[in-house]
């Protein structure tokens, strides 16, 4: 392996379905991010944004109608026979032979892997053991997401491709995904990951980038995503003080306050002070601030704000022509 180059490298890529450049639609509209060695990066966006559209390209399902695309240095359509098996593929719809048992299932997939894991250890990896012998049109969908996993890392993949691994998992089966995909991570496998989970972004990536309509509009570490916007402090004042009796937004730290009768939500980019600025106020007045909850900005809410924010501008264009 060169170690040199970075595991996944895309440079303004493009993708149109359809033939006609005037009847067809631009899905991917010159995308550009690179995943280095060891690296998890995921891809987020608004529904139809073009991740799928983009995955695929990475995994050699297409050629691109522009741009480039190197994964493990080499092309992945035009040098299928070199990336192919190095990689694994978590597709969002694995079609299995329903009759078949789940077992026999990894046994069929491991006969065209080569080097392939021991069906025990796949089944065992992804926690389905006890279901090997259960036909696979009787497991649940959670179930199929899991073994359509261990069909991905069947291979020991260098790069691992994991669109919406956890949709229709519970929330202790995504735990146990979670952890595994961390732990492959953490033995030196690339993943690449799309998810409308933004939780689950914020647990495993340590990049990412938020796609809209076919292009990236932003992307980075998730902690420096989420330094960009407002922490949160809100409290309830107990009666009759109303948000007039509060010391100024500049004495607290404060940028600005949302009121909802005695309920007060201050925001701030510096919650420490601003915490400790409303708790020394209440302690000299010798009062109790009622459901006193500190927030830091999560990801959800950058990607809330990003979404809205490109509205507002479609929309602004939109009143415009
Ligand atoms: N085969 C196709 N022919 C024409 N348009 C397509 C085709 N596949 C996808 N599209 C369109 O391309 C756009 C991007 O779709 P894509 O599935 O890549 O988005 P996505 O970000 O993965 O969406 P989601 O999060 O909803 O799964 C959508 O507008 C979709 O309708």
């Amino acid at each position: 392996m060169d170690l040199g180059d970075n595991a996944i490298d895309v440079t303004e890529l493009r993708r149109r379905y359809g033939t006609s450049s005037a009847q067809g639609f631009e899905a991917v509209r010159g995308v550009s991010f690179s995943v280095e060695h060891g690296e998890l990066f995921a891809l987020l966006g608004t529904n139809g944004a073009g991740k799928t559209s983009t995955v695929e390209l990475l995994e050699g399902l297409a050629a691109p109608t522009g741009g480039r695309v190197r994964v493990l240095g080499h092309d992945p359509y035009r040098e299928r026979g070199r990336v192919r098996p190095r990689i694994g593929v978590m597709l969002q719809e694995g079609g299995f032979p329903s009759e078949l048992t789940v077992s026999e299932t990894v046994q069929l997939w491991a006969g065209c892997t080569s080097g392939a894991r021991p069906v025990g250890e796949a089944l065992d990896l992804v926690g389905m053991v006890r279901r090997r012998d259960v036909r696979v049109k009787m497991l649940s969908g959670g179930e199929r997401r899991r073994l359509d996993l261990a069909l991905a890392l069947l291979g020991r993949p260098d790069v691992l491709f994991l669109d919406e691994p956890t949709t229709g998992l519970d929330a202790e089966s995504r735990r146990d995904t979670w952890e595994l995909v961390r732990a492959l991570r953490d033995e030196g496998t690339t993943v690449l990951l799309t998810t409308h989970y933004l939780e689950e972004a914020e647990e495993l990536a340590d990049r990412l980038a938020i796609m809209h309509q076919g292009r990236i509009v932003t992307s980075g570490r998730v902690a420096d995503i989420v330094a960009e916007r407002p922490s949160h402090l809100s409290f309830t004042l107990p009666a009759p003080l109303s948000a007039a009796d509060l010391p100024s937004l500049a004495q607290l730290g404060a940028t600005d306050r949302e009121t909802d009768g005695r309920t007060v939500r201050l925001r701030t980019r510096d919650l420490q002070r601003t915490a400790t600025e409303a708790l020394m106020w209440a302690r000299h007045k010798g009062l109790e601030l009622g459901g006193l909850d500190a927030r830091s900005a999560s990801l959800e809410e950058a990607f809330l704000h990003i979404a809205q924010g490109l509205e507002k501008t479609e929309t602004a264009k939109g009143n415009a022509r």
